[in-house]
């Protein structure tokens, strides 16, 4: 879905070949500062390599609709952005970024289960604690239903267990899109991912491989 040859940014990252397959699961790890949200933000097209190249789906990056392709490969930031209003306003506003129908509260309660967040939709979502509103924003990006996801650490802000659980609700759900997904733990990496992509602080003249 995207491949990455003899990417540089800055000081930053220098990627010799990389690629991440349609349909399969990816983890980025690797040292705080190594890269990881910069080359998340590449994905989507909020930065531009200085040089190389990134396809996606065989044609050049630079070259797409940049509010086309973030509607195909949607990314959820370190911080979740909450907007103002309820749960449910945060959940449907996603589904108009990307120009979709609305879904019933149906669809948004089972949505709040899986990531178990045991909220109503007409409350308040600057009323709930960091962890949830991460969730909520995760329930967000899930009901947009775009071919890839792009997740910075989703789930950083939970306790390990309901974090490993939530990993796991959320990738049973999305089974067969594409996900790359930077996170902390070595061990969800390991266990849930097809492809596992360490990240390194870059020393000069030393590559990515
Ligand atoms: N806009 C920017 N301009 C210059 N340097 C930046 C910019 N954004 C990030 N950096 C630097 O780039 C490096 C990589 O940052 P990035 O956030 O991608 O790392 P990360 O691997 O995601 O780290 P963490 O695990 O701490 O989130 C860091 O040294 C950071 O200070």
């Amino acid at each position: 879905m995207f491949v990455i040859k003899t990417l540089s940014y800055k000081e930053i990252l220098y990627i010799k070949e990389m690629e991440f397959e349609e349909g399969k699961v990816t983890s980025l790890i690797g040292e705080s500062g190594a890269g990881k949200s910069t080359l998340l933000k590449m994905l989507n097209g909020l930065l531009s390599p200085d040089k190389g190249s990134i396809t996606y789906k065989g044609k050049e990056l630079s070259e797409l609709n940049f509010i086309q392709h973030r509607r195909e490969a949607v990314m959820l930031a370190q911080q979740p952005v909450i907007f103002e209003g309820s749960v449910r306003d945060n959940l449907l506003i996603g589904r108009k970024f990307s120009e979709k129908p609305p879904v019933d509260d149906q669809m948004l309660t089972e949505a709040l289960s899986f990531i178990k967040l045991d909220k109503d939709l007409d409350d308040d979502a600057e009323d709930l604690s960091g962890g949830e509103k991460q969730r909520l924003a995760l329930a967000r990006v899930y009901i947009m239903d775009p071919d890839c996801y792009l997740l910075d650490e989703p789930t950083s802000a939970l306790d390990e267990g309901t974090e490993e659980e939530i990993v796991r609700r959320f990738l049973e759900k999305v089974k067969g899109k594409t996900v790359i997904m930077v996170t902390h733990s070595n061990e969800i990496a390991e266990k849930y991912s097809d492809q596992v992509i360490t990240l390194h602080k870059l020393a000069k003249d030393h590559a990515h491989e």
